[in-house]
Formats: structure tokens, sequence, C-alpha cells
């Protein structure tokens, strides 16, 4: 599909949903990712004067605008694309669009429908609201960082998976599809304040309700699902590969300990604390003695609750991840999850094309949206928008 109008994939479920996402880092193009693999018609609006390459790897299925925000007919013309669109995703720290005579008061007042999100790290208010920051800081503020990491050492941020993604980019999609099902019913759009230490925060709610129950009262590192256990861990194969154990339950426990050869009479209690890392050393002996296809065979099968921890290209290959299409090849042979979650009747359909290079459809998207070929011209000889068509037809 070379683009997205609102016609041309009518089983979607987002279909006919008309969303402006503004250029952004990493959260808020996964967000408009997700809404684009379901349907929605995305448009991102890239900088102009624009730089050389796009830094978006999540533009799938999204179509790219280049539009200079900061000259005031720049700013108008998003004015006037808000008036036609359903959610606005910015992903700037707070003042920068109200600075630029894009705030939700102006965007909103001109169409009450428009659902506004703002996806910060520390959000609209409070004494971080206007500083920089990066995922480490977001997960480090919602006191979640402080858990995690081994025994003795730093915390250690996972990637920028926990902030950047869960907490911020599906988050904001999901606070997006609230709100429009909200709008079914009041026919208002409404602001989303999306910060990604809130949304970090909320994701770790089990981690907050369960510190009562002895999960995590022992330091980083010692407990139960944070490497402490000897049955909730990674150990190292005859062939420097690892698997993956997670065998919680005492039914589970039980397939594990017979897998590894193991007579469990013979072994303390599995909730013995103090015995867990003679326990550990014990099993890591006993998985460094065969290869993960060797252990892949003993354990397949088994409710043991062990799988081999796969590279991403054996990701891919895995004759599960096979089975269900969990992988999907662009026109380019490039190889990324297939979107989640499988819809029965609508499921997502994702562009197998590749990502848009800035500026790609600035004038099919201006003519989309209602702006005349004699108004494009003349934004773009103010070099107020940009084309990466060369022949561009004006
Ligand atoms: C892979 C790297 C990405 C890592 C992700 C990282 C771990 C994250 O955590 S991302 C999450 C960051 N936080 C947020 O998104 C929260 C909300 N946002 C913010 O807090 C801020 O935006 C900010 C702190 C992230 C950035 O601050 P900044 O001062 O830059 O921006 P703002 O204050 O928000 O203001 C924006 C200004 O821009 C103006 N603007 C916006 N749009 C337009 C427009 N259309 N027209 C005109 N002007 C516009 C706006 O008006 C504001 O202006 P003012 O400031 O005057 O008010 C990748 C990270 C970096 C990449 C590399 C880099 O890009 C260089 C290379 C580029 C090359 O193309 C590819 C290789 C690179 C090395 C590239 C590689 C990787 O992609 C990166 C390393």
């Amino acid at each position: 599909m070379s683009r997205r109008s609102a016609a041309a994939i009518p089983a979607m479920a987002l279909s006919g949903l008309r969303v402006l996402e503004l250029a952004g880092l990493a959260p808020a193009p996964l967000c408009g990712m997700i809404l684009a693999d379901f349907g929605a018609c995305v448009v991102r609006v890239d900088r102009a004067p624009r730089s050389a390459v796009s830094v978006d790897v999540q533009g799938r299925g999204k179509r790219s605008l280049a539009l200079d925000l900061k000259r005031p007919p720049g700013a108008a013309a998003l004015r006037r694309l808000c008036g036609g669109a359903d959610v606005l995703i910015e992903p700037f720290r707070h003042g920068v669009m109200e600075k630029l005579g894009l705030g939700p008061e102006v965007l909103m007042h001109e169409n009450p429908r428009l659902i506004y999100a703002r996806l910060t790290g520390f959000g609209q208010t409070g004494k971080y609201a206007k500083s920089a920051g990066h995922d480490i800081n977001y997960v480090a503020l919602s006191g979640v960082l402080s858990k995690l990491g081994r025994k003795s050492e730093n915390p250690y941020a996972p990637v920028n998976l926990l902030a950047d993604f869960a907490g911020g980019g599906v988050l904001c999609a999901m606070g997006i599809l609230i709100a429009l099902y909200e709008r079914t019913k009041s026919g208002k759009g409404q602001i989303i304040d999306a910060s990604m230490v809130e949304g970090i925060a909320y994701i770790s709610s089990f981690l907050w309700k369960s510190q009562n129950l002895g999960f995590w009262n022992r330091p980083r590192g010692e407990n139960l699902l944070d490497s402490g256990a000897p049955f909730y861990e990674t150990y190292r194969t005859s062939d420097g590969k690892f698997m993956a154990v997670g065998a919680i339950e005492p039914q589970f426990y039980e397939q594990l300990i017979k897998g590894l050869g193991l007579d469990s009479d013979k072994l303390p209690d599995q909730l013995s604390f103090s015995d867990w890392p003679e326990m550990k050393k014990k099993f890591a002996s006993i998985f460094a003695e065969k290869t993960q296809t060797e252990w892949c065979s003993i354990f397949d099968g088994t409710d043991a609750c062990v799988t081999p921890v796969l590279s991403f290209d054996d990701a891919a290959a895995h004759q599960h991840n096979k089975q269900r299409s969990s992988f999907i090849k662009n026109d380019r042979e490039e190889i990324s999850p297939r979107p989640a979650p499988l819809l029965s009747r609508t499921p997502a359909v994702p562009s197998l094309k590749r990502d848009p290079f800035i500026g790609e459809h600035t004038e099919e998207i201006l003519l989309e949206y209602g702006f005349t070929k004699n108004e494009i011209a003349q934004l773009y000889s103010d070099k107020v928008i940009e084309f990466n068509k060369p022949k561009a037809n004006l």
C-alpha cells in the first residue's frame, strides 16, 4: 500500500481515523505506528527545513508532510490540518506547542472534537515539566528503576523499552482509544496528558500492590522475579547460548527439577531463600552441560516453563513464531514484529512498504485536507513546506 487514505482499508478497526503525529524521537512514533497498523490514516508532520535522514524507524504505514511550524503560515497550516483531524500527537516538552500558538486551547477551540495527545516524559505540570530527559530518567523517577538489576549491582535500565514504549507509546495509544470511545458519547475531544513517568508507574501497579506479599522486601536482585530465585533466571548452555527458566508454581518447578535430572527429595525447599544462591550454582552447572538445542528437546512440550533465549534472527525463524506468523517481512526484506494483539474480524494489516521519506507526501496530504493547488504552491515558494520529490508537479 503506498498510502493510507480513509477508504483504502475498510476492514481495519481504525480505518477512517485521521491522525497527525508531530515527529518525535521514539515514543510518539510507536504510538502513531500502532494506530497506522490498525488502519488509521497517520500523517507524520516532519520538520522543514528537513534533516537529511529521518530518525523515525517506526514510520510503517505513515505518510510524511514536511512543514515549518516556526513560521506563522506553517503554524496556520497545522491549525487548518487539525481542523480536519481526529487526533493530534505532540511529543515536545511542555510549553513548546503554546509557544508556536498551537496549544490545546487554540486547536480545540477550532475543532472541539480533536483528541489532543501530549506525550512527554514528565507530564504537563510539576517541577520537571520543562526539563529534558530520556527513558532512563523517567524510569528512575517512577521508582521502578530502583527495582531493576542484579544483586549488588547498580540499577539497570532495560534498553528504552519501559518508558518510551510501554509506559509511553503504548499507553498514549490506549489513552487515545479511550478518548475516542468517550467521544462517541459526548461528541467532544479531550487533552491527553501522557507522562511516561506515570505510565511506567501505572504499568508497575503489580509491583506496588504486591509489596506486602513478601515478593519485594529483600534487596534488589534477591527476590522472586528479579533474578534472586534459581527458578526464575537465565542459564548459559554449553554452546554459549542461554535458557530462560520461569518455573514458579510447585508443579512446574517439579518438572524443571525432573528435566535437570535432579531429585526434589534431596533438595532444599523451593522457597528457602537462604538456599537460593547455592541452588543457582547447581542449576548453572547442569545447564552448562548441554547445548541449547539439547535442552529444548528435553523441555519442549513439558510444563517446566523453560524456553530458549533467542536472538532476533532465531526468534523470527522459531517454529512456534512461524506457526503464528508473528514476524513479517517488508518489501525491502526487513523483518519486524507483526502488530499485536490479533483481532479476529478486523486484524491489523501492516503496510509492507518502506517507511516514508521526509516530505514524501506533502502535496497529496495538503490536497486531501482541502488546501488548493495555489495555496500549496504559495507555501512552497515561501519555503514553509518541502517535497521529497524533485519533480513535484507544481
Ligand atoms: C535512537 C535515539 C533515540 C533514543 C530515544 C531515547 C532513549 C528516548 O528516551 S526518546 C524520549 C525522549 N523524551 C521525550 O520524547 C519526552 C518529551 N520530549 C522532550 O522532553 C523533548 O522533546 C526532548 C528532551 C526529547 C528533546 O528536546 P529538544 O530541546 O530537542 O526539543 P523540544 O524542547 O521538545 O522542542 C522541539 C523544538 O523543535 C521545534 N519544532 C518541532 N517540530 C517542528 C517543525 N515541524 N518545524 C519547525 N520547528 C519544529 C519546536 O518548535 C521546538 O523549538 P524550540 O526549542 O525553539 O522551542 C536517537 C536520538 C538522537 C538520534 C541521532 C541524532 O538525530 C543524530 C543523527 C541523525 C541521523 O539522521 C541518524 C543518525 C543520528 C546519529 C541519530 C541516531 C538515533 O536515531 C538517535 C541516537
